[in-house]
């Protein structure tokens, strides 16, 4: 993964939701912290381009986010804070498959892409449930399933954890420990960040640390009070 902030910044009218900064991201996995409001979601969002910078440029793998905003969604997967606003239809294996079939996937490429994704989560059990019945870990493996199968190289996760029980959260940690792919976590939940080789924390807009786990974390600490 290769992903460059070029002088990139956003506001909101006139209020600055993140100061322009520089900044190469290639590690595999890149945790972000920060309070309420700091501006970690603009800068996910800026990654796939569904935040476009109000200067500077963003590219992923040398594809700009605004020019080629086709193909960088295609290269970053993103799964939001609530996974339920995610699940389009009602059954989660055709939740799974839509993706494929808007790329334009025949039936047996379809059916064998959803078996393989939910056999490499260990979810083939949640192919024919509702999505609206389900636990919230069960939500956020479904999710996974429907982003992942259209085979993105970077994966963007907004807070995976949130709302779930001990168990569900030790699933969704293991489950990002053993992602092949590069991945980007923004999380309030910091045991689960304390392995990543590197942590980024903003403060009001403003990038404040970019660190190993342990430093930027013990940063943030300091920050809350
Ligand atoms: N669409 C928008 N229009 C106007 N202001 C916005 C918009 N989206 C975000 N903001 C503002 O930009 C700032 C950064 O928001 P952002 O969602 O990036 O923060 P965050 O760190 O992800 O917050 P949280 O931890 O609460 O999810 C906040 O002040 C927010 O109110």
């Amino acid at each position: 993964m290769d992903i460059r902030f070029d002088n990139a910044g956003v506001d909101y009218g006139t209020r600055t939701a993140l100061f322009p900064l520089n900044l190469t991201l290639q590690e595999r996995r890149i945790g972000i912290v920060g309070l309420n409001g700091s501006g970690k979601t603009t800068f996910a969002r800026l990654i796939n381009g569904l935040v476009k910078p109000t200067c500077g440029r963003v590219t992923v793998n040398g594809l700009d986010t605004v020019g080629d905003a086709g193909k960088v969604l295609g290269k970053v997967g993103y799964i939001f804070q609530s996974p339920q606003n995610q699940i389009i239809l009602p059954i989660v294996r055709d939740d799974i498959a839509f993706g494929l079939k808007a790329r334009g996937y025949d039936k047996t490429q379809v059916d064998a892409a959803v078996e393989g994704i939910l056999a490499r989560f260990g979810a083939g059990h949640l192919a024919g449930r509702r999505a609206h019945e389900l636990s919230g870990g069960e939500l956020q493996m479904a999710a996974l399933c429907s982003v992942l199968v259209t085979g993105p190289d970077i994966l963007i996760l907004d807070e995976p954890t949130n709302q779930l029980d001990l168990k569900n959260r030790a699933l969704v940690q293991k489950t990002i420990a053993g992602l092949p792919e590069s991945a980007i976590v923004i999380s309030h939940d910091l045991p689960l960040l304390e392995d990543f080789e590197r942590v980024l924390l903003f403060d009001q807009g403003r990038l404040v640390a970019d660190a190993p786990a342990a430093e930027a974390i013990a940063r943030y600490r300091e920050l809350a009070g």
